[in-house]
């Protein structure tokens, strides 16, 4: 038995924990030997109360009361001791070996690896058994065994692994501000963790079918750019809810062809002015950027670019539609230096899209919001296509890739959510144009 606390305690040291069912007792017999230990202890109370009974002296009476509450409180506060020390700190341990018990004919040899690093929890599977299919597709009932949600499962050539996430990451919530947000950092907060930077990873492609939440997180993300000072073109072919913000936004909004044409013009003219004066030997600093040397960023916001380009059915219609994905080209490719960003937003993006994968690579953060085929969503995520793909139910969840973070996949997420019942979103966009306009901070 103490071989046995002994052996937990030297486990609890390895990282990862390895486990098989082979080993099962090591961790469900933790309550057996606990019963074990007490039953010893009230043994021993009993026996030393019948001994001051039998002995008919108030003293040792009165003594032997006053020792058993003690012993009975020490007792009580040992078992739970030890409980916490093999529930709590084996809790995972224990939930996946009772798991893989209820499987029918499980080899007794296989063995899984636990590995948690307080926020993901990694269960590998090492595959190069027989009844490997039996170890496949456990993310459902381990997710509901363990009461983490899932997160991601890889299948690789000896092993299967799952992931749970062990905290929930926080969506974030956007409220209106009685104090305006104005700052020089170009991080932007989209919450479950994720923090964009542009000047790391320029540009942005948006894909989802309607109703998915795109206008929401675009709105979020253009009073995000009023923030830093951002010049903001948009271009809404369709004229819908962007559309409108020409009441505001003035001559930066584009809804017709030769309007979108002009400011994806006045956006690359504004890009070749602003290499002109950085690349001025009097200006020149070497391995400068656009911040170095006073400039905004400048974002061009492109929604539906799907129905912009299927609008070109005459020659100059398919003119216009050229001269405007020359401009969106030269932005993606040479922008970043310069401050000058593209947000693309298509409700699909189709193979035959003049933006092609090349071009697509090289937008840095890519969202899929709501339901999209895998078809759609290997067109957004290329090779960061996740294996397995995550229920998307909550509005304005999706999912999400971040160039050079270090991860190999999209994963889950949840724009930041906006009550549009108290988060007037015009409001804000005056509020802080006015403001930037008369310099209040
Ligand atoms: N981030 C979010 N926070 C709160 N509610 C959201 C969010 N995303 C989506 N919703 C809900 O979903 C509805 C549809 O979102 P939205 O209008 O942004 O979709 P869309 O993708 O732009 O659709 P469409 O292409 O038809 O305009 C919103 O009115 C809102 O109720």
């Amino acid at each position: 038995m103490i071989g046995f606390f002994y052996d937990l305690k030297n486990k609890r040291e390895q990282n990862p924990i390895v486990i098989s069912l082979n080993e099962r007792s090591n961790y469900l017999d933790y309550p057996l030997y606990i019963r074990i230990i007490t039953s010893i202890f009230i043994v021993f109370i009993i026996f030393f109360f019948t001994f001051a009974v039998v002995s008919d002296n108030l003293y040792i009476l009165l003594f032997d009361v006053i020792v058993s509450l003690f012993l009975i409180k020490k007792i009580i506060y040992f078992k739970k001791s030890l409980e916490d020390f093999c529930y709590k700190q084996f809790y995972f341990e224990i939930l996946l070996l009772q798991f893989l018990e209820d499987i029918k004919d499980l080899e007794l040899s296989f063995v899984y690896q636990l590995e948690e690093d307080g926020t993901v929890l990694h269960i590998v599977a090492n595959k190069g058994v027989t009844n490997i299919e039996k170890h496949e597709n456990l993310e459902k009932g381990l997710s509901s065994v363990l009461n983490l949600p899932f997160k991601k499962k890889t299948v690789g050539n000896s092993v299967i692994n799952y992931f749970f996430e062990i905290q929930k990451p926080k969506r974030l919530v956007v409220k209106a501000k009685e104090k305006l947000e104005f700052t020089d950092k170009m991080d932007i907060d989209l919450g479950y963790g994720i923090v964009y930077n542009p000047v790391r990873t320029p540009h942005v492609l948006i894909g989802g079918g309607t109703g998915s939440g795109k206008t929401i997180f675009i709105s979020f993300f253009l009073i995000e750019l009023m923030k830093r000072h951002s010049t903001v073109y948009i271009c809404d072919p369709k004229n819908s809810d962007l559309g409108n913000l020409s009441h505001y936004l003035d001559d930066h909004v584009a809804v017709t062809p030769n309007n979108i044409a002009r400011v994806t013009r006045l956006a690359v003219e504004e890009m070749k002015k602003r290499y002109s004066i950085m690349n001025d030997p009097m200006n020149f600093k070497y391995g400068s950027n656009f911040v170095d040397h006073g400039f905004n960023s400048l974002w061009l916001i492109f929604d539906e670019m799907g129905a912009f380009q299927a609008s070109a059915t005459d020659k100059e219609g398919k003119k216009i539609v050229d001269e405007v994905m020359s401009n969106i080209k030269h932005i993606i490719l040479l922008g970043r230096q310069a401050g000058c960003f593209i947000l693309v937003a298509a409700q699909q993006m189709s193979a035959s899209s003049a933006l092609s994968t090349d071009l697509r690579d090289n937008l840095g953060l890519r969202i899929a919001l709501g339901n999209n085929s895998p078809d759609g969503l290997r067109m957004i995520f290329n090779t960061h296509m996740p294996a397995s793909l995550p229920d998307v139910s909550v509005k304005g969840s999706g999912l999400i890739y971040v160039e050079s973070t270090g991860k190999m996949e999209a994963e889950y997420w949840e724009a930041p959510f906006v009550d549009t019942t108290s988060f007037n979103f015009i409001e804000e966009l005056l509020k802080y144009k006015t403001a930037d306009k008369y310099g209040l901070e």
